[in-house]
């Protein structure tokens, strides 16, 4: 099953259980789900896959970066879990794209193959220290490359979506963290924009963690933050 509402919910939990018992309060209409680093490292494949059977488009926020065999052999293994969408950094090149590209595309069923470009944690200050320039430029030469490779689309931040919207076209899809409804805490991110803005500049999806997860009910905000969105069937 699938939703119209653009909110992949960041599963930033650190057991399986409170992972699962949150996704038990939800449906896959609702929302999507995201499984990150931190989840992964303790719980494992076997989450995903529970996650997966409940229904659920799962995206497997791995950032792989590495040689292009290693992560092309990482992103067929995630596809074998079944997950909708997974991710590599674009800094890891043309050719790590290029080849993961390939390795997925010869299945019989594919998720969406996305890269990061800067995240969305970093400023100007933080890209100027690794010599390179402010976001909104490194931002589009990572998406150019990417679109360029033949992925699905880029993780960049709300601030950047409309420019890259105009560049990669209709179909490149932008998948944007650092979404924070209005009054909420921006937390250690950097380039914020509340959920409304962001679809407006062209976001495809919305990533959003602790505003719901932390929040006293965290159905309720969710349900509060696709209600905003006009999403129906609530
Ligand atoms: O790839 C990601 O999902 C990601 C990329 C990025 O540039 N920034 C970013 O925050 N994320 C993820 O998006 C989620 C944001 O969580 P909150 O800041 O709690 O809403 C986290 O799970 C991050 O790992």
């Amino acid at each position: 099953m699938s939703t119209s509402s653009p909110v992949i919910v960041a599963l930033d939990y650190t057991s399986a259980a409170e992972a699962l018992a949150f996704a038990d309060r939800l449906r896959p209409d609702l929302c999507r789900l995201k499984v990150g680093k931190e989840l992964f490292t303790r719980s494992g494949p076997v989450l995903v896959e529970q996650l997966v059977a409940r229904g659920f488009d799962v995206f497997l926020d791995l950032k792989f970066h590495d040689i292009p065999n290693t992560v092309a052999q990482a992103c067929k293994a995630a596809a074998e879990l079944g997950v909708w969408m997974v991710n590599v950094h674009a800094s890891g090149g043309r050719r790590m794209m290029e080849t993961t590209r390939d390795a997925l595309e010869a299945l019989p069923q594919r998720p969406l193959l996305i890269a990061v470009t800067v995240l969305t944690s970093m400023n100007a200050e933080d890209l100027s220290e690794l010599d390179l320039p402010e976001p909104a430029v490194q931002v589009e030469k990572l998406a150019r490359l990417t679109h360029d490779c033949g992925l699905d689309g880029v993780v960049c931040s709300a601030h950047e979506a409309s420019l890259l919207k105009s560049i990669c076209g209709a179909d490149f899809n932008l998948i944007t963290p650092g979404i924070r409804p209005a009054h909420s805490a921006a937390n250690d991110q950097s380039r914020v924009m509340t959920p409304i803005e962001a679809v407006a500049a062209g976001a495809d999806y919305l990533v959003i963690g602790r505003p719901i997860t932390q929040s006293a009910d965290p159905v309720e905000a969710l349900l509060a933050i696709n209600r905003s969105l006009l999403i129906k069937g609530q």
